[in-house]
């Protein structure tokens, strides 16, 4: 953890200290695995990689310039562009990035980094172009920006990807090193084995693209897995659905992905959540009739007849729940084999009928 939190020129102090979570890891064309014995800093004029790398950070440098300059221009940046890197390290990406756009915006988490990568452009035309923030990039709020570039520290992966899918103002893009087996969840497709509540939540919001395979001899240290580039797009307009309860519903079914919605759904405690949730919307609703328009099946009318007896309450709850996961469209389906629109249909069914995942 970082200690020193002295201001410097060209750096801002943000929140810091970051217990990190989670840590997961096709035809895309692939930066091989070839053997590089020199740092960037031998070809660049810079000492900055013989730091030596924290790898419970994720320090792991790229040490390859033909993969920086892959990945800078796969950015496609233009030169009105404001960057923000996540995780710059010594600033082997920093440095192309700053020569493509009109600024970046780099938060970094380890002092030493940023002495590096300020060191590395002091005296030069990019000095002014550079602001470093001293941050965990998840606590930390994120400037505006067009383009997003970074080689992540793997630990954060998911926590930024749904920082990234939350961020307003839209940004063009976000062009990210993953560790493999994470960017593959991102675009994988129902029936796949890596087909997970990531992959959903992602496609919901965003469209992405695989760009290319990173081999872990182009890092210094190697890491343990393989790497992926992958381009983020977030989808403009968002689609109409309330988020927080999307991803109440996907979070359930996803918990037990192969076994089918009846079985998941209709267990004590989930039939008592959902009823719990019936019950609130039903206050916030202020008691307006029919739900969200009627159905001929058991509705939240029929629930409202049941209040103040709470085994009719979840009786009713478990009738309605019953029925729809007995619709033709969902009858002995698993979440790892439903598409976007399924899931969404699912949502507005039971919406229709007053249950609510949130
Ligand atoms: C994989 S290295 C990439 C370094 C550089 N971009 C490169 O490609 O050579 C990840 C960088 O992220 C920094 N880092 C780790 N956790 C961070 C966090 N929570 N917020 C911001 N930076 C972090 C590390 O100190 C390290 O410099």
């Amino acid at each position: 953890m970082p200690k020193n939190k002295r201001a410097r020129p060209g750096v801002a102090a943000s929140s810091s200290a970051a217990p990190y979570s989670l840590a997961s890891r096709n035809t895309t064309p692939a930066i091989s695995s070839a053997s590089y014995n020199n740092d960037m800093s031998s070809s660049s004029s810079s000492s900055a990689n013989l730091v030596a790398p924290n790898t419970s950070l994720g320090q792991h440098f790229l040490k390859n310039p033909a993969v920086v300059t892959a990945i800078v221009a796969k950015a496609a940046i233009r030169p009105t562009d404001t960057i923000l890197e996540i995780g710059p390290g010594t600033g082997n990406m920093t440095v192309p990035l700053l020569r493509q756009g009109k600024n970046v915006v780099a938060i970094e988490y380890d002092n030493r980094m940023i002495r590096e990568v300020l060191k590395r452009v002091e005296g030069t035309d990019d000095e002014r172009k550079l602001k470093v923030v001293q941050g965990d990039a998840i606590k930390t709020r994120f400037p505006f920006f067009d383009v997003c570039v970074a080689n992540v520290p793997y630990q954060i992966s998911s926590a930024l990807v749904f920082k990234l899918l939350a961020h307003r103002p839209m940004f063009r893009c976000a062009v990210m090193m993953f560790q493999e087996e994470f960017a593959l969840r991102l675009t994988a497709r129902p029936g796949e084995a890596l087909y997970c509540r990531l992959s959903v939540n992602t496609q919901l919001l965003a469209k992405v693209d695989q760009l290319m395979k990173v081999g872990r001899n182009n890092f210094r240290p190697p890491p343990k897995v393989e790497s992926r580039v992958v381009r983020i797009e977030l989808r403009n307009p968002p689609p109409p659905v309330n988020f927080t309860e999307w991803d109440g519903m996907v979070r359930l079914i996803f918990n037990r992905k192969n076994k089918t919605l009846r079985s998941v759904l209709l267990t004590k405690p989930t039939i008592k959540m959902l009823n719990e949730n019936m019950r609130t919307q039903r206050a916030l609703n202020n008691n307006n009739t029919n739900g969200d328009g009627g159905t001929s099946g058991a509705t939240v009318d029929d629930h409202r007849m049941m209040e103040g007896d709470d085994d009719g309450e979840e009786k009713m709850a478990e009738r309605i729940i019953e029925e729809v996961v007995a619709m033709d469209r969902w009858k002995d389906k698993r979440a790892s084999k439903l598409d976007l629109d399924d899931f969404l249909a699912l949502l507005a069914e039971f919406n229709k009928r007053g249950v609510h995942f949130a």
